[in-house]
């Protein structure tokens, strides 16, 4: 693929500094929560006992991505608990918190199982992130089946590809005249300012910040003319992750339980999308762009329609960029 060819620094680079144990298999359970059903709670109440049960002893040797999910799943159920949604013997999941102890070589005895839920849901976050991120990497490397969507005077193209369930997703590539730090304080660390220089975002706002390199955002777009698609929030985990050569920005629709879709509003799902930002081989103070959208613009809107308007939001959004970037520098 050409701009692998061109852009090498980035290609060999798996981004996955962050610990090797994330990187493995996931948990064979899964488990589908309908908060809506009670009787769901009573079952899944039954189903967590008999897990905890069945498997405390291989609970001491579960690792990464394993562990992981089992305190997605303890968080998940707290969170029912606590709205009432679901009676639960808490002292089922004993077992689960102290076994983190245990883990840890800390004491035995179970700490405060709030603060226990609490670091788990940081935890969940991270995880999303760096999965999403991963996911969006694998198919923007993945060389094929693209095809030349459109192709700008002002040096940008845009490719696309369909991905599994049928979704179109388009990958930009653009040069900046910018470095990547610049581009990554923009797009990343200033992100809340992002609706001051771009007029089709209306509100963003970090709703949680994990650590420097992940956060939980709530967006909103501009419902104006020329957006055909209508207004839309996104409730969304982004991940940043810096490499020697690279910086990686990640992100895929979250839930975040005191944030529910607002009446009135479409919740559409942004990701796995991530955007890479390279250093120009040939000059300081230039890098290059290749960003993946990967949207579900929900509601009823006709195929054809979403697929015309979602690269033209991303050529309106690098250009909002482009002038911001001018603007920096003046
Ligand atoms: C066509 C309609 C539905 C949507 C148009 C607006 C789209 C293009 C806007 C709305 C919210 C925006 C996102 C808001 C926040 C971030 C996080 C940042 O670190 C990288 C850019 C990124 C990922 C933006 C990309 C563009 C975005 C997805």
């Amino acid at each position: 693929m050409s701009y692998l060819r061109f852009w090498p620094s980035c290609s060999g680079i798996k981004p996955c500094s962050v610990s090797s144990s994330l990187c493995q298999p996931s948990l064979s359970l899964s488990l589908s929560l309908t908060h809506t059903h009670t009787h769901t709670g009573i079952m899944l109440s039954a189903v967590a006992k008999l897990c905890c049960g069945i498997s405390y002893q291989h609970l001491r040797s579960v690792t990464g991505l394993q562990r992981m999910a089992m305190a997605a799943l303890g968080q998940e159920i707290a969170h029912m608990q606590k709205r009432g949604k679901l009676c639960l013997g808490i002292r089922s999941w004993d077992g689960v918190w102290s076994w983190r102890k245990l883990r840890e070589g800390e004491e035995t005895e179970r700490t405060d199982r709030w603060s226990d839920s609490v670091e788990d849901t940081d935890l969940s976050y991270q995880q999303q992130g760096h999965e999403a991120l991963q996911e969006a990497l694998d198919i923007t490397r993945n060389a094929e089946g693209w095809r030349t969507e459109i192709t700008q005077d002002s040096g940008e193209v845009i490719y696309s590809k369909v991905v599994q369930g049928n979704r179109k997703v388009f990958r930009l590539e653009a040069e900046l005249n910018a470095s990547p730090d610049e581009i990554y304080d923009l797009l990343f660390v200033k992100v809340e300012e992002m609706n001051q220089w771009n007029p089709n975002i209306a509100h963003i706002k970090v709703l949680k910040h994990i650590g420097k390199e992940t956060m939980v955002m709530h967006e909103v777009s501009a419902g104006k003319v020329g957006n055909l698609i209508g207004q839309r929030d996104f409730l969304s985990v982004r991940h940043s992750l810096k490499t020697k050569h690279c910086i990686y920005l990640g992100g895929a629709a979250t839930h975040l339980e005191a944030f529910p879709p607002q009446p009135g509003f479409i919740r559409a799902e942004d990701g796995p999308t991530c955007i890479i930002i390279q250093p120009s081989p040939c000059c300081a103070g230039k890098s290059k762009l290749t960003w993946l959208l990967n949207m579900d613009v929900k509601g009823w809107l006709p195929k054809s329609l979403v697929n015309q308007t979602l690269p033209q939001a991303q050529l309106d959004f690098t250009r909002h960029l482009r002038t911001r970037l001018e603007m920096g520098r003046k």
